[in-house]
C-alpha cells in the first residue's frame, strides 16, 4: 500500500483537518463530534475517521456503538449517523468484539491500521474529513501526518480547557504541528465556564480565557469557546440521539420526551450547537482563505 493509493482514496474529499489535544479528557472528541454535527447542519457532507486506537469514543457519542462496516467492491463502507447519509464514521470500534475489548498494540501495528483506514475507506465524495486523534504526540499522529503527506491535509484544530496545565500540554502539540509542517487552522478553547441551567449564570470552574491568550500568543486563530453544557453530555452518552436531552435530566417516568429524527437535528436543539455553528464557519472560512493564499501562490511560482 503506497502513499498514492492514499491520496487516490482522498482525491474526492475536499478538505482533511485533524482534531488535536495536549491533554486527555479537554473534550477533543466530543469536539470533532460538535464540528461535524454543526458542518452537516451547514449543508456539508462530512466524514468522521476515529483514529484513536486505545480509546475510540466517536461510535458512542454518534450512538454507532454496535454497528459492523461492510466490505464492498470499491473497499470498506463507513457507517452513517444520519438518515440523509451526510455523517459517515470509521473507527476501530467497529472491528473490535465487543465494546469492553482493549486494543494492545505497538507502534508499527497501529501504523498499519491507520494506513488501511486511510487508504481503504469508500468515503465518497465528502466535503471534510475530520480526523479524531488520541492526546498528546504519540504514534498515531506520525502516522496520519506521514500517510497524508502527499494528499496535503488542509491543517490543525487544537482543543484546550482553559487552565495552565491543559495550556502547557496544547503548547508542546503546536510545536509538534510547526515541526511537521502541519498548519494550525484554530484553537477551541472547550470547557471555559459552566452555564447554571437554572439562573443561566456562569461560573468559570476552570477559569476562561486561557486559551485564547494562548492562541494570540501563538499567532493562530482562535476558532472560539465553548462552556460545559450538561445537556451535550446527555446527547453524548444517550443511546437514542434523537431524544432532545433535557438540562434537567431524563425525563420522568410517564412523561413523554421531544424526539427529533437525526443527531443532527437534535444536536442543533443543544445551546452548545450555536457556538459551535460560529466556530465551524470560523473553521470553513479559515480553509477558503488558505486554500486561496496557496493558489496564490501557486500562479506566482508558475508565472
Ligand atoms: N463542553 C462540554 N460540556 C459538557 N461536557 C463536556 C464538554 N466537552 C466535553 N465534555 C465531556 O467530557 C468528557 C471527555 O470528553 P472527550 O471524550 O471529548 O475528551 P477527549 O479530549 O477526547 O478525551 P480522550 O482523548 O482522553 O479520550 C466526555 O464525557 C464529554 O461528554
Ligand atoms: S448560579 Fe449556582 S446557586 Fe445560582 S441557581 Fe445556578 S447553580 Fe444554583
Amino acid at each position: 500500500m503506497s502513499h498514492a493509493e492514499v491520496g487516490s482514496r482522498l482525491a474526492s474529499i475536499k478538505h482533511v483537518v485533524l482534531v488535536l489535544s495536549g491533554k486527555g479528557g479537554v473534550g477533543k472528541s466530543s469536539c470533532t463530534v460538535q464540528l461535524a454535527l454543526s458542518l452537516v447542519g451547514q449543508g456539508q457532507r462530512v466524514g468522521v475517521l476515529d483514529i484513536d486506537l486505545c480509546g475510540p469514543s466517536i461510535p458512542r457519542m454518534l450512538g454507532l456503538e454496535g454497528r459492523q462496516i461492510h466490505q464492498a467492491s470499491a473497499g470498506w463502507v463507513p457507517v452513517f449517523a444520519d438518515p440523509s447519509k451526510r455523517l459517515a464514521c470509521m473507527s476501530i470500534g467497529f472491528l473490535l468484539p465487543s465494546k469492553d475489548a482493549s486494543v494492545v498494540w505497538r507502534g508499527p501495528k497501529k501504523n498499519a491500521m491507520i494506513k488501511q483506514f486511510l487508504a481503504d475507506v469508500y468515503w465518497g465524495d465528502l466535503d471534510y474529513l475530520l480526523i479524531d486523534t488520541p492526546p498528546g504526540t504519540s504514534d498515531e499522529h506520525l502516522a496520519a501526518v506521514e500517510y497524508l503527506q502527499e494528499w496535503s491535509p488542509d491543517g490543525a484544530v487544537v482543543v484546550t480547557t482553559p487552565q495552565a496545565v491543559a495550556l502547557a500540554d496544547v503548547k508542546k502539540e503546536i510545536d509538534f504541528c510547526r515541526k511537521v509542517g502541519l498548519p494550525i487552522l484554530g484553537l477551541v478553547e472547550n470547557m471555559s465556564g459552566f452555564v447554571c441551567p437554572h439562573c443561566a449564570e456562569c461560573t468559570n470552574v476552570f477559569s476562561t480565557g486561557g486559551g485564547e491568550g494562548l492562541a494570540r500568543h501563538a499567532g493562530i486563530p482562535f476558532l472560539g469557546r465553548a462552556p460545559i453544557d450538561p445537556a451535550l453530555v446527555m446527547l453524548l452518552e444517550q443511546e437514542d440521539k434523537t431524544l432532545v436531552p433535557s438540562a434537567n435530566g431524563p425525563a420522568a417516568a410517564g412523561q413523554e420526551q421531544e424526539r427529533t429524527a437525526s443527531i443532527v437535528e437534535t444536536y442543533q436543539r443543544c445551546q452548545l450547537s450555536k457556538l459551535f455553528a460560529e466556530i465551524a464557519r470560523r473553521l470553513t472560512e479559515g480553509v477558503a482563505q488558505q486554500q486561496q493564499q496557496q493558489q496564490q501562490t501557486a500562479d506566482t511560482m508558475y508565472s
